[in-house]
């Protein structure tokens, strides 16, 4: 990939977005190409289309979504459906219709059906009925996929579909109502702890088994795919460390790494959502990448920024 290409990283200030735009830097790309929501509201067609024309990217890296943990899909089903339908087709439309050759677009491990076979090959994609707490978000990612694979098709793009499995890193989501697990472990454990060891309300029974891979090993990945030169065998690929744990083994490393001595309270009235997803990482292994930051030392990472940027962690609504 020439290091003076233009590459339009779309939700930019997200977790994945800044994790990608410092790893493209990092490496020499410096011809990078940012809109924040305000700016550019992706929903909107026919403002992406316009900007896309105006700026004629070389390369498309899809990051914006609208993204939340368990509860937050179950009780937004709207927004996740239709915002994250709306940001993809206009993004892979627009990046079409300006001759746009190169697109990464990210989708998420809950696309594939709740009861597959582990771990999760790309294959399994529509083989069975997906999780009812995120199926809303699922089928708008699946349906990004088959945007790609219809040009790729009949037009001969090259649009490849990256699925990461549950991420976590630096400029997560801290708010409680619309996190994902490991955050809001972090977040949890830390106020109790400063609360006197004050018991930790966690969800669901703690038995569901989830992979956690580095918002920063998964930038890695994406500029892996963006800059590999041989014609890919595939435009579908996964991208995790192939190692899973329970929610209880997560909740009793975070604890840890706090720093918290006092009790864990199951919520069962929660729901667990999906048992397993572990992830199939075997077409991206082979390719040449492989995930490297261990989840221990991940998460002491994590924490650590959590603590640097307590007074940044903001609410983060859905319905806006
Ligand atoms: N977090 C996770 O565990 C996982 C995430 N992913 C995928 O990674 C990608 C990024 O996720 P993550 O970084 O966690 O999400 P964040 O919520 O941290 O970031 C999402 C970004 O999308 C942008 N965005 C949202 N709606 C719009 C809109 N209407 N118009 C323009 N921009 C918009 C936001 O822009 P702004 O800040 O300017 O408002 C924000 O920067 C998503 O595609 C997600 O599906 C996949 C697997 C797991
Ligand atoms: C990336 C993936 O993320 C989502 O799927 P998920 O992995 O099920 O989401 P989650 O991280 O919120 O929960 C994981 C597990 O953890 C348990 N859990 C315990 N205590 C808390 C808790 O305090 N907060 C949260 N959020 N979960 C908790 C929770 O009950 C569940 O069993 C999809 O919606 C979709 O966005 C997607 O693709």
């Amino acid at each position: 990939m020439n290091k003076n290409a233009k590459i339009y990283v779309a939700g930019h200030r997200g977790m994945v977005g800044s994790a990608i735009v410092e790893n493209l830097k990092a490496n020499g790309y410096e011809n990078l190409l940012t809109a924040t929501s305000s700016e550019l509201d992706l929903r909107n067609q026919k403002a992406t289309n316009a900007f896309i024309a105006e700026q004629k990217p070389d390369v498309v890296i899809i990051a914006a979504a609208r993204v939340g943990g368990i509860l937050a899909n179950n009780e937004y089903p709207w927004q996740f459906l239709y915002d994250n339908l709306m940001i993809e087709a206009n993004l892979i439309n627009a990046a079409h219709e300006n001759d746009i050759q190169d697109l990464i677009f990210l989708g998420s491990s809950c696309i594939y059906p709740k009861h597959a076979d582990q771990p999760l090959k790309e294959e399994y994609l529509l083989t069975g009925p997906l999780e009812p707490t995120n199926e809303w978000y699922a089928i708008a990612k699946i349906s990004g996929i088959k945007l790609c694979q219809a040009l790729n098709k009949q037009y001969g793009r090259k649009y490849i579909s990256m699925m990461p499995t549950n991420l976590y890193g630096p400029r997560d989501n801290f708010d409680l109502k619309t996190s994902h697990v490991l955050p809001a472990m972090i977040r949890k454990f830390h106020e109790a702890k400063e609360n006197g060891h004050a018991p930790v309300p966690l969800w669901g029974t703690g038995s569901p088994m989830r992979e956690f891979l580095h918002v920063e090993d998964l930038a890695e990945s994406v500029l892996f795919i963006m800059e590999y030169e041989d014609e890919l065998e595939y435009d579908l690929t996964n991208a995790g460390t192939g190692e899973d744990l329970t929610i209880k083994k997560l909740a009793e490393t975070v604890q840890q790494v706090v720093g918290h001595e006092g009790d864990i309270d199951w919520d069962s009235s929660k729901p667990d959502g999906t048992p397993r997803k572990l992830m199939d990482v075997s077409r991206i292994n082979e390719l040449g990448w492989k995930a490297d930051i261990g989840l221990e030392e991940g998460i002491r990472d994590t924490y650590q920024w959590f603590l640097d940027h307590l007074d940044e962690i903001k609410e983060v609504e859905i319905n806006s």
